[in-house]
């Protein structure tokens, strides 16, 4: 039988549903492949303020989903008993309240969506996106603890962890394993670079993101300094779970620099300026807990010294920046 002539067919990978496309402010994490269909990055919709993370791995999937569902309930605990949960005496409703506490310091979550993308249906959980409303959104995301591997990891993987980004993880329990920042161009940086910096290095990349030669870094600077204090707060205070390969992402939108300074000026001298005021800086500045595939009850009750000892480094970078 003659051979019938095949057509070439070229698919633009990833094939995603309409009104979806890849999140274009993703700085690491897993991301789409152009040549392997299974390889799942995060979604943004159009417009709509919101991300969808693929669940990934399944024992990774099922830890994350657990944690966003176990944190929704304790929030609809906490406010249908009126914040009291703390004052009665019962260890269980004393948790969820401490559970609840940590809401303002992760996105917000609106349960879970099934998509098609590559022809193949996934789960994603739906998620607050972190930058939306900015125009130029500078994006960090930085891996907490020396130890990044979980209690169930196979040798194997424990020892994948330790080798890499060693000197950051070792001296600050701190790794970079991506970001982007207009100077004003658009500059971004993947694992690559993240896995080759020292402590000095990264401390010169927190430098470049915050451009700490800017007028207008001091104000980020402190807003990011409030908001990683409240999250150590929590963690001191919280006795209930250990975070593993958990990332801090730090956005803030650039444009607004342009209208502190002009605001600052306007203070200074005493001229009526044309442009808006600056918007309150916490809508702007934003960091939070994100990433938690490895996520595990605390043993023993043990505070989370691993997670803290890297998050007190970050938090030591940035007072010093603003001493300076
Ligand atoms: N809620 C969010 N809003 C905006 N961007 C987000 C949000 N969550 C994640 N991202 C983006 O997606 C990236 C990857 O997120 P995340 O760490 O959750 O994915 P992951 O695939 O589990 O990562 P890893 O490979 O480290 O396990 C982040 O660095 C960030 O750029
Ligand atoms: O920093 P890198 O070099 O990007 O390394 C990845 C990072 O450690 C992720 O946390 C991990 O995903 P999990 O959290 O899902 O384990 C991923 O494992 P994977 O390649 O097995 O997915 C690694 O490749």
């Amino acid at each position: 039988m003659a051979k019938q002539p095949q057509e070439s067919v070229t698919v633009t990978l990833p094939a995603v549903p309409l009104g979806y496309c890849k999140l274009g402010t993703q700085v690491a994490g897993h991301t789409f492949e152009a040549s392997n269909a299974a390889a799942i990055g995060l979604l943004q919709d159009a417009g709509e303020g919101k991300v969808f993370k693929p669940l990934g791995k399944p024992e990774c999937g099922e830890r994350e989903i657990n944690f966003y569902e176990s944190l929704a309930a304790a929030i609809a605990a906490t406010s249908a008993t009126g914040n009291d949960l703390n004052d009665r005496g019962d260890s269980n409703l004393t948790d969820l309240a401490t559970l609840a506490a940590l809401a303002p310091h992760v996105p917000r979550y609106y349960g879970q969506q099934k998509l098609f993308v590559n022809q193949r249906q996934h789960t994603f959980l739906k998620l607050e996106d972190l930058t939306h409303g900015m125009s130029k959104p500078c994006v960090m995301d930085v891996k907490v603890g020396r130890r990044t591997w979980d209690p169930l990891s196979s040798a194997h993987k424990r020892a994948i962890e330790e080798q890499k980004y060693v000197i950051c993880k070792q001296q600050l329990g701190l790794c970079l394993p991506g970001f982007q920042v207009y100077t004003p161009q658009l500059v971004r940086q993947g694992r690559d670079y993240g896995k080759a910096l020292d402590v000095a290095g990264f401390r010169q990349a927190l430098a470049l993101f915050f451009k700490s030669s800017h007028s207008s870094s001091e104000t980020v600077l402190r807003e990011v300094l409030r908001q990683l204090c409240g999250i150590r707060a929590w963690f001191k205070r919280q006795r209930l779970l250990h975070f593993y390969a958990s990332s801090l992402l730090i956005c803030y939108d650039y444009e607004q620099l342009h209208h502190v300074k002009q605001s600052a000026t306007h203070l200074t001298n005493g001229h009526q300026l044309e442009q808006r005021p600056a918007p309150p800086v916490d809508q702007w500045v934003h960091v939070r807990c994100i990433d938690f595939a490895h996520i595990f009850p605390a043993k023993d009750a043990e505070p989370d010294q691993n997670y803290m000892f890297g998050l007190q480094s970050l938090i030591d970078i940035v007072e010093y920046m603003l001493q300076r």
